[in-house]
């Protein structure tokens, strides 16, 4: 951090949703003051005022700004938390506040798009060019190279009930998972680290698609036993496809990966597991994110994920049956029996 001490600057948390606010929380607990910021100023007066935000309370150590100068030059250490749709823009108007120095660790769980979708066909074929982590984003947009990810099953709503969890740090970096683990870690908060920075995003995106599956089971009420089938299939499917787009499959089987597969698939906390249930009970996609407060990573994660496993050549079944549910071109039942009879070959072909 060249000359500067860490401990004595606060640290920044930009979006004040609901995992920005659980970790601003978890950094301000070890009596770090936390600088968080908030889209608007309106917002920003109003979460000083109420100390709440996301419907998690705030702690006395968060102070709520609108100000990313503010954030850049107050902070060496920065927390980048809000919706992959949003992030590139965002890092944009931080950039130019950002210095060599500053560690980024950002806990968004989705893929930036750099193309219209509405554009890719056959001849003009999506391909990785076109998708990037938050991790590349950082990297495209600011001068930052010490980049972190936070990833693993942390539900926000347990967290802030400081339910015990734990989570990964991955980042090329060791200072930077040192940086990480130091600030969050407490005894009820378990930090992880991994260099494997693309893998573990890759998890942390991925995982969403299946979540959106398992909740069409439970919303079908097919039972334990098919939703076990499904996260087991889920997880290769994630390791096939994840392969393909840049990560290990080592990564797949820790706490970033099938962790958060089990958490996320398995709880109506996860925003991307309700998606699945109310698409099981009839409503469409638009209604569902129309009347959502909060942000479904895994509905835009499918639109891509499907014309990339065709780019790249990649068996992604349950990826493409759930397109097909949210193009309304399959029922979530028939989609169900389709997959029931789908010709999978050995069980575990990745090792
Ligand atoms: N919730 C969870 O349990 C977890 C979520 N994540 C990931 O974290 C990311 C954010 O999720 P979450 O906090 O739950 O989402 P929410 O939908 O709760 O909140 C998103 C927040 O981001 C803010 N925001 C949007 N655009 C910008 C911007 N350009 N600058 C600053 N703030 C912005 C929104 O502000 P506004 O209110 O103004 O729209 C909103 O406060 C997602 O990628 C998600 O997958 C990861 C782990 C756990
Ligand atoms: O990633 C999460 C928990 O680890 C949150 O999942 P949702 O975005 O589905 O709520």
């Amino acid at each position: 951090m060249g000359s500067k001490n860490t401990s004595e600057k606060p640290i920044g948390v930009i979006g004040a949703g609901s995992f920005g606010t659980a970790v601003s929380n978890i950094l301000a607990e070890k009596n770090q003051r936390v600088i968080l910021y908030a889209r608007t100023a309106e917002k920003a007066a109003l979460l000083n005022s109420t100390r709440e935000s996301s419907g998690h309370k705030l702690h006395d150590h968060i102070e709520v700004t609108n100000d990313l100068e503010y954030i850049g030059t107050s902070c060496d250490v920065i927390f980048p938390v809000v919706p992959s749709a949003n992030f590139r823009a965002m890092m944009k108007e931080l950039a130019p506040f950002l210095r060599p120095y500053h560690i980024l660790i950002h806990g968004t769980k989705g893929f930036d798009l750099n193309v219209d979708l509405k554009k890719i066909d056959a001849q003009n074929p999506l391909s990785r060019e076109h998708v990037r982590t938050m991790s590349e984003v950082i990297k495209e947009e600011s001068s930052v190279v010490r980049i972190g990810c936070l990833a693993g099953p942390n539900l926000a709503r347990e967290i802030s009930e400081k339910k015990p969890a734990a989570t990964v740090v991955a980042s090329h970096f060791d200072e930077v998972i040192r940086v990480g683990q130091n600030l969050l870690k407490n005894d009820r908060f378990l930090i992880y680290g991994s260099n494997d920075l693309i893998g573990i995003e890759l998890c942390g995106i991925l995982k969403n698609i299946i979540a959106v599956g398992a909740g069409t089971i439970a919303g079908l009420e097919l039972g334990e036993n098919a939703k076990a089938l499904f996260i087991s299939r889920g997880l290769v499917e994630m390791v096939h496809i994840g392969k393909a787009l840049g990560g290990n499959a080592e990564a797949f089987l820790g706490l970033a990966g099938v962790g958060d597969l089990v958490a996320t698939s398995s709880s109506h906390l996860s925003r991307n597991f309700t998606v699945g249930n109310r698409l099981a009970k009839g409503e469409t996609i638009d209604q569902i994110i129309e009347s959502m407060e909060e942000v479904a990573e895994g509905v835009k994660t499918i639109r891509i994920i499907n014309e990339l496993s065709q780019t790249y050549k990649v068996r992604c079944p349950i990826t493409e049956t759930l397109y097909r549910i949210i193009n309304q071109e399959m029922t979530v039942g028939d989609a169900h029996k389709y997959l029931m009879k789908f010709p999978f070959r050995a069980e575990i072909d990745f090792m």
